[in-house]
């Protein structure tokens, strides 16, 4: 799984991937004579805007009596076994199980990553099925951050750089916004150093930075605390929670006691079933 999420979190978004900014300006255009046309005009880019605005009510990502079944040469595995699930704005879930229990399958379908069998993952209360393959990459970028538990930092790359990396395609220079989001985890003094001169926790902040360059509704984290220390994950869980603050949703899969500390919440699945922890 980790490898399908690296290559989304790292992979440069698409000139596709920017936010449709030229609408309004195509619709102005139209309607550039008399007043009529110009109450048209308003009445249009207001109903845009208000389909761009998400209602605060729906939750940015919701699973709707999934299930998930691999058929595979050891035959049929149900994963997840109608799973309803929401994450609202600004709350952090924990999810924990044993191993085989569903979590990564889990992560993978609330990352557009996956289809479910039977049953549907909404986004801001629209299904994603039936989206293509673009729009799907697309929306991903624009609504879904990941941290992984080995960072998937770049190597040769600055702290800034491997921050602002998500947008390398995108028109215009992230770089003012990937120093604020460094500074913000605290790392003002360390733009210019590459992994291999950051401690774990280090990393992993500036992992959080990447997650958050386009400004996504929701943190899919795996194991976040993973590969660190209790004091440095404590450190790191205190940066999700600030950001959580914030008004993103955070889901973050675990066998870390502490992650689950941090929460506002924790579900168990077992067996692929989903129940309050
Ligand atoms: N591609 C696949 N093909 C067939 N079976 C799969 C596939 N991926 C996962 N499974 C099975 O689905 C079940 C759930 O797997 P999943 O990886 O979601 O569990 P998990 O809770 O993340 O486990 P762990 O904590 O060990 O990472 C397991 O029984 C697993 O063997």
């Amino acid at each position: 799984m980790s490898d399908d999420w690296a290559a989304d979190a790292v992979e440069g978004a698409s000139v596709d991937g920017a936010p449709a900014a030229d609408d309004g300006d195509a619709v102005r255009e139209e309607g550039t004579v008399g007043d009529a046309a110009v109450d048209h005009d308003a009445r249009v880019r207001a109903g845009e805007l208000a389909a761009r605005i998400p209602d605060a009510t729906v939750p940015p990502l919701r699973l709707v009596d999934v299930t998930k079944r691999y058929d595979g040469g050891g035959g049929t595995v149900t994963a997840l076994s109608h799973v309803d699930f929401a994450v609202d704005a600004g709350e952090v879930i924990a999810v924990i199980g044993p191993s085989g229990s569903g979590k990564s399958t889990m992560l993978n379908l609330l990352g557009l990553l996956d289809d479910p069998t039977e049953g549907h993952v909404e986004l801001h209360g629209s299904p994603v099925a039936g989206r293509s393959e673009r729009e799907r990459t697309n929306v991903r970028r624009e609504t879904i951050g990941f941290v992984f538990q080995d960072f998937h930092l770049i190597p040769t790359l600055s702290a800034v750089e491997n921050v602002r990396l998500p947008t390398a395609f995108l028109p215009g220079d992230y770089t003012d916004r990937a120093v604020d989001l460094l500074e913000r985890v605290g790392l003002g003094d360390r733009l210019d150093h590459t992994p291999d001169e950051l401690s774990g926790g280090q990393k992993q902040r500036v992992a959080i930075a990447r997650s958050l360059i386009n400004e996504p509704d929701v943190l899919l984290a795996d194991e976040p605390t993973g590969n660190l220390d209790r004091d440095t994950g404590v450190s790191v869980l205190e940066e999700i929670r600030t950001i959580a603050q914030g008004g993103v949703g955070v889901v973050a899969v675990t066998h870390d006691d502490l992650v689950t500390e941090y929460a506002d919440r924790t579900v168990e699945l077992v067996d692929g079933v989903i129940g309050d922890a």
